[in-house]
């Protein structure tokens, strides 16, 4: 780096170690400590200065003058969560040596390095999972996932583009790191990082130093790896975070490779539609507004994180989901039990990241404290689950971690300091040296407290005493009359208005005496406090078990609590398909509006609701209540309705709303036949489709006709479920022709006030459109309105008409008579007739 600067003579030393450790990371921003503060220089300073608004100074010695911008080391790590979200890499360089301890330049080191996906600091992450994410190519995308501060390690091998953005919004990465062929390819770079607007960094790939990173942190390579694209993603992550952890990762203990096919799949736009993670739209109350929000009643961080994988992840199996809904009824059942299990749960503290510290060798002395705090809750949790059957199996997996909570309570006092370099750790009686030499120091301030008394007796100074500060250590106090009475042997230190300060030999030694004490006592804290964390990490494995343990009762917990206090039922699932929801709810929608129940039924011979009713009658949220009600027993929860019979599903696709891609140059109509085909192509008889308003963005006769040919196309042979909402009234005639189609209505009524919304879904097609109505109501000026009623009147009748004109001379003709020619001029006039129907 060439440091930006003025100047002619050569850069001062302290900026040469600056611009040497700046070197080193190049794509880093270098905080660098000089005392209470970490500085920038050059054109760092101002990046960072402009990013943060940090007053921007200049540093100016003899010969050179460069811009500096500096953060107070006490406020770090407010700015370096800030600095994180706006996008920077952080290194820190930190002091090594004391300015006192040494004659020239300070040693310096960089102790951290920071990037969204590898930060540890318990303070800077969220209580969610943190991944750093990794793709590569080669027989597919291999793409592997690290949670730095858990040592979740897994990932997964993937074909097709889409497969990887619907599994990356799925994991949400805090940062990706892309192989070079993907790094380098510029549209799939753009494409990139339009869709996930998160921090994108290069990675190491290569394939065989990826093999040597995995088998050098596992032992062997895991299996699962047998893959070169995934060998390459997990490798480079390896890499990374290593890089990023000084070298060592002892919390990632093993890789999971798992297969996103044994799940039911939920692609990016169904997720973003049915507002699971995030509100479609941000505002006032906007977290309250997902089905997270309203589901999210965990009280550990692990719960929360168990939560979000669930959803990530819905069941295709029975058996697992029914044991899921045991454990959540029985809690369900129990008000006083989920009551006091919720209790104990908020006392818990994040076991799972504690156990990474603890084989991080990371763990604080207030981190050990939160462990025995908690490991001591376990016994208390585990009598009160004793007997309730579904639950006690979940007692069985979690270990006995008693011994643990002893050793850090024998050995740590109850509330322990932050720092662990200042004393005051460790418990008084538990090491027989530290007791020893804090016996020694205590000797000596005894000796010290008694000698104010007899030195006033030798010296017959009544006024005479004993007192300590920081720069002449213990003195004896004299006042100005007694000047006199003070002995030879005495030395002076300091003199004061009416008072003069003495020390005399015996003083001193008695002081260094207690000072040698308490600083070897200092260090002897500080080796046993290791000695009893290095020995804490033989619990680790078993301390995560437990949080895993616990993180499953949280979820159980909170979806008890939710069914209880929203009113959700158990759903049950039936092979023969049918599906009968009664009194079906949208579990987001209903916490803010008087909500009105409704119902469906769908079977293999009734697959395909047609809905059709006024704008803002409630048809999308009918549709999306259903999707949901299908996920939320898929995760083992109860659902919001008064019963609910359900086939397993596969998948659920959604194409719901208007979502185009401005930014990515794809048209709404195009977003809207790429989701649209990407269901016709994948959707099985097991699948649940939900489509609302499909061919909107075109002609009315294009649109008609690709709403009309996909139904018949997923009635016909796809035979999934399907909910088509529309205000396509022709569409109404399906349930005329396909035998599984079946026409429902939401409830509308024009009334004297206006249109009113009855959110009831009832059997048959709507009456009319309403569209007018729903105009009037949004605030369409009143002149438009009259001339749309006068042109909506003349295109129906004239559609009619003509219609019906086309309709008697096709049928009052002869076809034997006529020549192909006639038959083709009157196709033509007729075609004609059709096409003139809007009014003049
Ligand atoms: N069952 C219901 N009970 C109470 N309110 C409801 C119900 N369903 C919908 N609503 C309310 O009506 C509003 C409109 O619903 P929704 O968006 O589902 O209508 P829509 O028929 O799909 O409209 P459009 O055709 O314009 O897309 C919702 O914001 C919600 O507040």
């Amino acid at each position: 780096m060439n440091l930006k600067g003025q100047g002619a003579g050569p850069l001062p030393p302290l900026l040469q170690q600056y611009v040497e450790l700046r070197d080193a990371y190049p794509d880093y921003l270098l905080l660098f400590q000089v005392g209470d503060f970490y500085e920038t220089f050059g054109e760092d300073a101002e990046r960072l200065s402009k990013a943060t608004g940090i007053f921007l100074t200049h540093k100016t010695s003899k010969d050179f003058t460069t811009p500096m911008a500096g953060i107070p080391v006490r406020s770090g790590d407010t700015y370096l969560e800030r600095l994180l979200k706006l996008g920077f890499r952080v290194a820190v360089a930190e002091q090594m040596e004391l300015a006192t301890d040494t004659e020239g330049l300070v040693r310096r080191e960089v102790t951290q390095l920071l990037t969204p996906g590898t930060i540890l600091q318990e303070n800077l992450l969220r209580p969610e999972a943190n991944y750093l994410a990794a793709l590569a190519t080669g027989d597919g995308y291999g793409l592997a996932l690290l949670d730095v501060s858990t040592g979740e390690f897994r990932g997964t091998l993937l074909y097709g583009k889409n497969t990887v953005y619907d599994e990356l919004f799925r994991y949400r990465p805090a940062e990706v790191l892309l192989a070079p062929e993907l790094y380098g390819h510029e549209a799939f770079l753009a494409e990139f990082g339009r869709r996930f607007p998160v921090m994108i960094s290069e990675g190491s790939f290569d394939l065989e130093a990826a093999q040597s990173a995995l088998e050098a942190q596992f032992g062997s390579l895991p299996q699962g790896l047998e893959a070169p694209a995934l060998r390459r993603a997990a490798g480079a992550l390896v890499r990374y975070a290593l890089r990023s952890q000084d070298g060592s990762l002892p919390q990632v203990r093993n890789f999971v490779r798992y297969d996103p096919s044994l799940f039911m799949q939920i692609g990016e736009s169904t997720l973003r539609t049915l507002e699971i993670y995030e509100p479609s739209s941000v505002g006032e109350r906007s977290e309250s507004r997902t089905l997270l929000g309203v589901l999210g009643l965990t009280r550990t961080a692990p719960g929360r994180r168990l939560l979000r994988a669930w959803l990530r992840h819905p069941l295709l199996e029975e058996a697992p989901l029914q044991a899921r809904l045991d454990a959540v009824e029985a809690l369900v059942r129990d008000g006083v039990l989920r009551a006091e299990v919720r209790k104990v749960l908020y006392r818990m503290h994040d076991l799972e990241r504690l156990s990474s510290r603890l084989l991080a060798q990371r763990a604080s002395a207030r981190d050990l404290s939160a462990l025995e705090r908690s490991l001591s809750l376990l016994p208390e949790l585990s009598a009160l689950l004793q007997g309730f059957t579904p639950l006690a199996s979940l007692c069985e997996r979690l270990p006995n971690l008693s011994e643990a909570a002893d050793r850090v309570r024998a050995a740590l006092v109850s509330d322990p300091p932050l720092k662990l370099t200042e004393g005051g750790l460790i418990r008084e009686g538990f090491d027989p040296d530290l007791d020893g030499l804090r016996h020694r120091a205590e000797e000596g301030r005894g000796w010290i407290a008694g000698l104010e008394n007899t030195v006033r007796e030798t010296t017959q100074i009544p006024t005479l005493k004993v007192g300590y500060n920081a720069v002449f250590g213990y003195y004896l106090e004299v006042t100005r009359p007694y000047y006199d009475s003070v002995p030879k042997d005495w030395r002076a230190v300091q003199t004061l208005k009416d008072r003069m300060r003495f020390t005399t030999p015996e003083l001193k030694e008695q002081e260094r005496k207690i000072l040698q004490a308490e600083s070897e006592a200092i260090k002897r804290e500080y080796a046993v406090f290791l000695e009893l964390r290095e020995a804490l990490a033989q619990y680790a494995d078993e301390v995560r078990q437990a949080a895993q343990v616990l993180a499953e009762l949280d979820v159980y917990a909170a979806l008890a609590e939710a069914a209880t206090e929203y009113g959700y039922t158990r759903p049950r699932f039936t092979q023969d398909g049918t599906l009968e929801i009664r009194g079906g709810r949208h579990a987001v929608v209903e916490r803010s509006v008087s909500f009105i129940a409704n119902d469906l039924s769908l079977s293999p011979s009734a697959r395909l609701l047609i809905l059709t009713g006024p704008n803002m009658s409630g048809k999308s949220t009918y549709l999306r209540q259903t999707a949901l009600i299908a996920l939320l027993a898929q995760i083992g929860s109860f659902v919001p309705a008064e019963s609910a019979t359900l086939p397993l599903f596969d998948r659920i696709y959604t194409r719901i709303g208007a979502s185009d891609d401005i930014a990515g140059g794809r048209s709404t109509f195009m977003v809207e036949m790429e989701e649209l085909a990407t269901i016709l192509q994948h959707a099985t008889a097991q699948s649940l489709v939900l489509l609302d308003e499909i061919g909107r963005g075109t002609s009315t006769y294009d649109g008609l006709s690709l709403a009309w040919a996909a139904c018949e196309h997923l009635h016909n042979l796809t035979k999934a479920y399907t909910l088509f909402a529309t205000h396509y009234f022709e569409l109404t005639a399906l349930a005329n022709h396909l035998s599984g189609a079946r026409n429902f209505h939401v409830a509308a009524k024009e009334e004297a006030g206006g249109l009113v919304f009855y959110h009831q879904v009832l059997p048959g097609p709507a009456s009319q459109s309403y569209g007018l109505e729903v105009a009037r109501l949004a605030g369409v000026p009143h002149p438009i309105l009259v001339r749309a009623q006068a042109l909506l009147q003349a295109l129906e009748a004239g559609r009619s008409d003509r219609t019906q004109e086309v309709l008697e001379e096709l049928l009052s003709t002869d076809l034997t008579r006529l020549s192909p020619l006639e038959a083709l001029l009157l196709l033509g006039r007729l075609q004609e007739k059709l096409q003139r129907v809007l009014p003049a």
